[in-house]
C-alpha cells in the first residue's frame, strides 16, 4: 500500500492543519473530507474532522502519528460546507479546527455518534387488532396511533399511558417499539394570513422574483409595517417549491410568539436552535434540519452553520443587531456570513430592519441590495407620534418631567400600558459619601460599582465582581453614603408609589434570568391591563405588545456622545425600536424622549425625520471620514496585566506592520493600510486586565487582508509576550 497522510483539523489555537498516519490496514478510499477522526495531540484525545489525503509530508517520519480511530463511515459534512470553513478561516485569520467547531453541534464535536438524537418511540404496524381490545386506556392509546402512526415514548407517558399499556398493544402486533430522529410538532390550529397590504404586496413580489438564484434584499420597513407577514408568504413560496428556508433572529427576538407564528401558519416541522436547549435538543435542532425533516430552521446567532441541503432562503430578521456579530473566540458576522452562504448556495437573503446598519443601508443606495421599502404601519395602526421633551433645568419627580408623568397617568387611565425605557440595571449606577466625595470604585476595572437593592450589594457590570454595600465611607467614616443617579430597580420602586394603582414590572437580565421567565411575562404582557413595564433593551427587540401606547425613554442622553463611532447610529438604533413598541394596533402610540439635550441636532433629525434621513446623514460624515462603510476596518486588541506587554506587543506589531508595507509597496506615496494607534482601550483596565488597540483601515479589502495574515503568522510567532492575549476582530462591531 502506497503511503499517504491524512490532513485533520483539530479543535485547537493553531492557524494550521495537521498531519497523521492512517489507521493500519486502510487505504486512501478510507477517508472522506468531513469525516470525524480521533486523534492524540499534545497527550490530549481530540476529535478532529478529516479534510483530505496526501502522499507528502513536511512532518519526519519519526513524529508522524497514527490515528486512533476513524468516527464516521459516511461523512457528516459535504464539501459545501468545508468550503465555507475553509471562506471563515481566510476571512477571520482563525484556526481551521476551531471554525470547524461551529458547524457541528457539541455532542458530535465531543464524538458521539447521530444516533444520540434518537428516541424511544412507537409505531403502528400498519395492522388492525385481531380481536377488540380490552380497557378504555388501550382503546384511548389505540385511538392515538391510529391519528398519528408515530408517537415518542416520553410524550405517551406524560399523557399517562403506561409502558404495559404499550407492551399490550405490541403483543397484539399493531405497534412496535422504534427508534428514530424526533420530528418537531406541527401545530394543529392554523392559522390565516393576513392579506398582505399594497406595499407588502409590492415587496412580496420584489423578492419572490429573486428567488432561485444569489441575491442580497434588504427589507426596509418601519416598525410594525408587517415585514415579518411578507417573509411568510415568502416562506410559502420557498416550501412549494419543494426546498428549506433558513430564519436568523437577534438573541432576544426568539420568543414563543414568534415562533408560534412561523408554526401556526405552516404544516411542516419547524426546527429551533438557540442557546436555551441543551446538547441533545441542539443535536436534534440540527439533524433535523441536515436531514430535511425540518423545512424551516428559526434560530439565533450559530443557526446559520447549520447544514440545510435544500436550502432556499435566508432571513435576517432586525439585521442590525448586535448580537449577530460573536465576541469571542471566533469572531465572525453571522449577517455576513450568510451573505456568503447564500451566494455559495445560489438563494436569495432578506435583510430586515426598520433601523438598517450603515453598511447594510450603504449597500442597499448602491446598488449591491435590491432594495425594497415599506414606510406604513400595518393594519390600522399609525406610527407613534414622538416628542423630545427637554428637562433643562426642569424639576423632575423621580427622574420625570411633570407633564411626562400626567403623560402616563392618562394612558394608564385608559387601561393601556406604559413602557418605560432605561439602559440600566441596578438601583444605582453610582455610591458616593456625601462627606468627602468617595466613589465606590471596582479593583479590577476602571468602573465604578453598581448598587442593587435587590438584594443589597454592590456590583461591578463589566467583570462581575460583587460586595456588600459599606455601612460607613471607607475613606472618612461618614454614614452619609449614597447612591446617585437611577437605575431599573430604583424606577421601579418610585413608580411604585406615584403609581400605586398598577402593577410596576421590571425587565431587565436580573428579574428575567431564564428564557422561561421572559417567556411567562411576555404572557403576562399579552394578558392585558394597565401597567408600567421598566425595562432595559432586552423590552426594545421586536416585541409586539399591543397593549403599550406610550413609550417614555429616559436617558436617551448616554449614546449621543459615544467615543465609538458606531454611538450615534446604535443609539437612534435602539430609539427607533423602543418607540416602535407604541400603539401597535388600534390605539394610537405616543413616544416621549426626555433630554437635557433638546436642540441636539442629529436627534432632531432623527425626531423630524426618522431614522432613514438620520442614517443618510450619518453616511456621508462616515464617508468624509474615511470610516466604514466607506473603508473596511480590523482591530487588534491586546490585554495583559502587565500594561506595558500589553502596550508593547501592539507597538512590535505597528512596526512589523510598516516595514512590511514599506517593502511590499516601495513606490507608493501612501500605504493601502493605515495604522491608527496602539492607545488604551476606552475602559482601560478591565477585569485586572489592562487593554490596548490599533486600528487598521484599508479602502480595498484584499489588502487589508493580506496585511492581517502575515500579521497573524507574526503574532503567533512572538513568544516574548507569554502574558499577553491577543486577538484580531475584522469587521468590529465596537471599538470600546
Ligand atoms: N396586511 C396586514 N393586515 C393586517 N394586519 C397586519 C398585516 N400585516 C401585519 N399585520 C399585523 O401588524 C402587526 C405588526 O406586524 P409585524 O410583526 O409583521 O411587523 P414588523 O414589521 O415585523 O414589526 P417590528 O419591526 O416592529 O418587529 C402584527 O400584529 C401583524 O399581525
Ligand atoms: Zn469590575
Amino acid at each position: 500500500m502506497s503511503f499517504f497522510v491524512v490532513d485533520i483539523a483539530l479543535p485547537v489555537p493553531l492557524r494550521r492543519t495537521f498531519d497523521y498516519l492512517p489507521l493500519a490496514g486502510e487505504d486512501a478510499s478510507f477517508y472522506k473530507p468531513g469525516q470525524r477522526v480521533r486523534v492524540e495531540f499534545a497527550r490530549q484525545l481530540l476529535c478532529g474532522v478529516v479534510l483530505g489525503t496526501r502522499t507528502t509530508t513536511e512532518v519526519p517520519a519519526n513524529k508522524l502519528k497514527p490515528l486512533l480511530a476513524r468516527l464516521d463511515d459516511t461523512p457528516l459534512l459535504q464539501e459545501s460546507d468545508l468550503a465555507l470553513c475553509r471562506w471563515l478561516a481566510d476571512y477571520y485569520h482563525h484556526s481551521p479546527g476551531e471554525v470547524l467547531e461551529h458547524l457541528l453541534p457539541t455532542m458530535l464535536r465531543r464524538g458521539c455518534g447521530l444516533s444520540e438524537a434518537d428516541e424511544r418511540g412507537w409505531e403502528s404496524t400498519g395492522q388492525e387488532p385481531a380481536k377488540p381490545l380490552r380497557g378504555s386506556k388501550q382503546q384511548a392509546l389505540w385511538a392515538l396511533f391510529q391519528q398519528q402512526p408515530q408517537q415518542l415514548h416520553a410524550d405517551l407517558t406524560a399523557q399517562g399511558f403506561t409502558l404495559a399499556q404499550l407492551r399490550s398493544l405490541s403483543d397484539a402486533g399493531v405497534i412496535r417499539a422504534t427508534q428514530r430522529l424526533p420530528i418537531p410538532p406541527v401545530l394543529q390550529d392554523r392559522q390565516q394570513f393576513h392579506s398582505l397590504n399594497a406595499q407588502q404586496q409590492q415587496a412580496l413580489k420584489a423578492i419572490s422574483t429573486e428567488l432561485g438564484h444569489f441575491r442580497a434584499c434588504l427589507l426596509e420597513g418601519v416598525t410594525g409595517s408587517g415585514k415579518t407577514e411578507v417573509y411568510l408568504r415568502l416562506i410559502e413560496q420557498v416550501l412549494a417549491q419543494g426546498k428549506q428556508a433558513l430564519v436568523l433572529v437577534p438573541e432576544i427576538g426568539l420568543t414563543p410568539q414568534t415562533v408560534r407564528r412561523f408554526q401556526a401558519r405552516f404544516n411542516v416541522p419547524v426546527a429551533l436552535l438557540h442557546s436555551g436547549l441543551n446538547d441533545r435538543e441542539r443535536l436534534q435542532g440540527w439533524r433535523q434540519t441536515r436531514e430535511g425533516v425540518a423545512r424551516i430552521l428559526i434560530g439565533t446567532r450559530s443557526a446559520v452553520f447549520t447544514p440545510m441541503p435544500e436550502l432556499g432562503l435566508i432571513i435576517i430578521d432586525e439585521e442590525h443587531d448586535g448580537s449577530f456579530k460573536q465576541q469571542d473566540g471566533l469572531r465572525y458576522s453571522a449577517r455576513d456570513f450568510a451573505l456568503v452562504r447564500a451566494h455559495k448556495a445560489g438563494v436569495p437573503v432578506v435583510l430586515g430592519s426598520a433601523t438598517p446598519s450603515l453598511e447594510t443601508l450603504h449597500n442597499a443606495l448602491s446598488g449591491k441590495y435590491l432594495h425594497v421599502k415599506l414606510t406604513l404601519r400595518a393594519g390600522n395602526a399609525k406610527a407613534p407620534r414622538m416628542k423630545l421633551h427637554s428637562i433643562l433645568h426642569q424639576p423632575l419627580v423621580a427622574g420625570f418631567a411633570e407633564p411626562v408623568l400626567s403623560a402616563m397617568h392618562q394612558h394608564l387611565q385608559n387601561n393601556k400600558q406604559v413602557l418605560v425605557f432605561i439602559n440600566r440595571r441596578g438601583f444605582a449606577p453610582l455610591v458616593a459619601c456625601r462627606d468627602c466625595g468617595w466613589m465606590a470604585e471596582c479593583r479590577r476595572c476602571d468602573a465604578r460599582l453598581t448598587l442593587h437593592q435587590l438584594p443589597p450589594h454592590l456590583h461591578c457590570h463589566h467583570c462581575d465582581y460583587q460586595q456588600g454595600v459599606p455601612a460607613a465611607c471607607p475613606q472618612c467614616g461618614s454614614h452619609q453614603i449614597d447612591g446617585l443617579g437611577q437605575g431599573t430597580e430604583k424606577i421601579q420602586e418610585q413608580l411604585t408609589q406615584i403609581f400605586p394603582q398598577v402593577p410596576v414590572r421590571r425587565v431587565d437580565r436580573d428579574t428575567v434570568r431564564t428564557k422561561q421567565a421572559f417567556d411567562d411575562l411576555y404572557d403576562d404582557i399579552h394578558d392585558g391591563g394597565s401597567c408600567i413595564l421598566v425595562g432595559t433593551q432586552m423590552l426594545a427587540k421586536g416585541h409586539h405588545f399591543p397593549d403599550v401606547t406610550l413609550v417614555v425613554i429616559l436617558d436617551a442622553d448616554a449614546g449621543l456622545f459615544s467615543s465609538d463611532f458606531r454611538g450615534m447610529e446604535h443609539s437612534a438604533q435602539l430609539i427607533c425600536q423602543v418607540a416602535g413598541r407604541a400603539g401597535r394596533e388600534e390605539a394610537p402610540g405616543e413616544v416621549w424622549i426626555q433630554t437635557l439635550y433638546a436642540d441636539h441636532p442629529l436627534l432632531n433629525l432623527l425626531l423630524d425625520s426618522g431614522y432613514h434621513a438620520l442614517a443618510l446623514s450619518l453616511l456621508q460624515e462616515r464617508q468624509h471620514q474615511q470610516l466604514p462603510p466607506y473603508s473596511h476596518m480590523a482591530l487588534l486588541r491586546s490585554e495583559s496585566e502587565d500594561r506595558h506587554q500589553a502596550q508593547q506587543l501592539l507597538h512590535d506589531a505597528r512596526a512589523f506592520m510598516q516595514h512590511w508595507l514599506q517593502q511590499q509597496h516601495p513606490h507608493l506615496r501612501q500605504s493601502p493600510v493605515n495604522l491608527l494607534g496602539p492607545f488604551p482601550a476606552i475602559m482601560e483596565r478591565r477585569a485586572g486586565r489592562f487593554r490596548f488597540q490599533l486600528q487598521l483601515f484599508a479602502d480595498e479589502r484584499p489588502a487589508l487582508h493580506r496585511l492581517a495574515a502575515v500579521l497573524v503568522q507574526y503574532l503567533d510567532d512572538q513568544k516574548q509576550y507569554r502574558k499577553v492575549r491577543w486577538h484580531l476582530d475584522i469587521d468590529p462591531l465596537d471599538t470600546i
